[in-house]
């Protein structure tokens, strides 16, 4: 069974509080943290122990497939945005393969230059380079009857891919320096963010290799898609720093909780794991983490960037809102100023933009910017 509702639960409590006008009292729907249950022989975690949440339809669809492909020995592409679970997708697959309880390595492409990379991967003998004082057996060696795992394969260079190549249809690895050629037996799951087939397209990344990759390929979706992570994920990030701190699980402020959901996520569940345990630090111990705790400036730059670079529409228009004549802060002022023109003309981005002088596009992105919520489309009365 994959991880599923009902070990990711998320407590609801709801508390009565006075409204900020003081005129009624509201019911203040707060969630906290899950008590983590421990691991079931079955459940997905990583190598670390660290629990692995998938609630999403597509995300279980995805490591269902996964643990299916495991079984046989065929080679997985695992495609995917940065931070988005490529590398504990790899451990799945090893985890639910005959190859088991061989070892899994993994090989960061993008992180070594191009001779290490070889000498990692093939191995070198005594001499070979300066500073190969000693023989040293390869990964590909070293792992034999378990699974390679190579991160940011778009990054290998065409003269090393050329060298694997070779390796994976032979099954025979032969150390830098050395004439021996060494039987190997090892399964490659491999994780890309580019799109490889296009790297492929440009002569970038060759296509044989690719096809020897490419046995199957999944893909995971962004986190953006996956809305109903969004939450588990923050509440388990904070549940185990709290844990790791000694502090009490804080709760999230409805106003947190909109702004998660809004949030693009470019940097998927690493950013969102970078932004939880940074806002536990700076909450007090129990308090509830609101939008104060977060950085909401650099979450809209990363927003706004983001959209930028998915809409060329938005990177070619420059233009900004000009500010009034007498404004007090450019930042606050223009905010204010598009909440205004969105409530002045009922949520009509059109006439808003009309009336702020800008394109409707640049209206969209500032949204974004600003974390403003979008306005829904109004239907037309025929
Ligand atoms: N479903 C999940 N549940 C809990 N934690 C997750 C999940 N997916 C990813 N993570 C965590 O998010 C971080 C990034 O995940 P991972 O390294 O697998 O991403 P990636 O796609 O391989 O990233 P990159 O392309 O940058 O190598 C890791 O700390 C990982 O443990």
């Amino acid at each position: 069974m994959l991880t599923s509702r009902a070990n990711v639960s998320v407590e609801a409590t709801e508390s009565a509080r006075e409204s900020p006008d003081g005129n009624h009292v509201e019911l203040v729907r707060e969630q906290s943290v899950r008590v983590i249950a421990g691991a079931d022989a079955d459940a997905d975690t990583t190598d670390r122990g660290d629990e692995v949440v998938i609630l999403e339809p597509s995300m279980i669809q995805i490591h269902q497939l996964a643990r299916r492909v495991a079984a046989s020995d065929i080679s997985v592409l695992l495609l995917g945005e940065t931070g988005s679970g490529k590398e504990i997708l790899a451990e799945t697959i090893h985890r639910h393969s005959a190859r088991r309880d061989k070892p899994m390595l993994r090989l960061n492409c993008a992180a070594i230059s191009e001779s290490l990379l070889e000498s990692e991967l093939f191995g070198h003998e005594k001499g070979s380079f300066s500073g190969a004082a000693q023989a040293k057996s390869g990964l590909l060696e070293m792992v034999n009857g378990g699974t390679v795992f190579l991160d940011e394969v778009g990054e290998m260079p065409l003269s090393l891919q050329a060298k694997l190549l070779r390796v994976i249809e032979d099954r025979k690895v032969t150390r830098v320096g050395g004439l021996k050629p060494r039987d190997i037996n090892v399964r490659f799951v491999t994780a890309t963010n580019r799109n490889l087939a296009a790297e492929v397209a440009r002569g970038a990344f060759r296509a044989d290799l690719y096809y020897r990759f490419n046995g199957i390929s999944l893909e995971l979706p962004p986190l953006r898609e996956r809305l109903s992570e969004i939450e588990p994920l923050v509440l388990m990030f904070l549940n185990r720093t709290a844990k790791q701190i000694g502090r009490k699980p804080p709760t999230l402020s409805p106003e947190v909780r909109a702004m998660l959901r809004r949030h693009p996520w470019p940097g998927n569940i690493r950013e969102l794991r970078n932004l939880a345990e940074r806002a536990l630090v700076v909450c007090g111990d129990g308090e509830m983490i609101t939008v104060e705790h977060l950085p909401v400036g650099e979450m809209a730059r990363a927003a706004c960037a983001f959209a930028r670079a998915s809409d060329p529409l938005l990177s070619m228009s420059a233009s900004t809102i000009p500010p009034p004549l007498g404004d007090a802060g450019p930042g606050r002022s223009e905010r204010q100023r598009i909440t205004d023109a969105l409530q002045q003309c009922a949520g009509n981005q059109s006439s808003a933009a009309k009336m702020l002088g800008i394109s409707r596009t640049t209206l969209v992105s500032r949204l974004i910017e600003y974390n403003l919520p979008r306005p829904r489309a109004r239907r037309r009365k025929d």
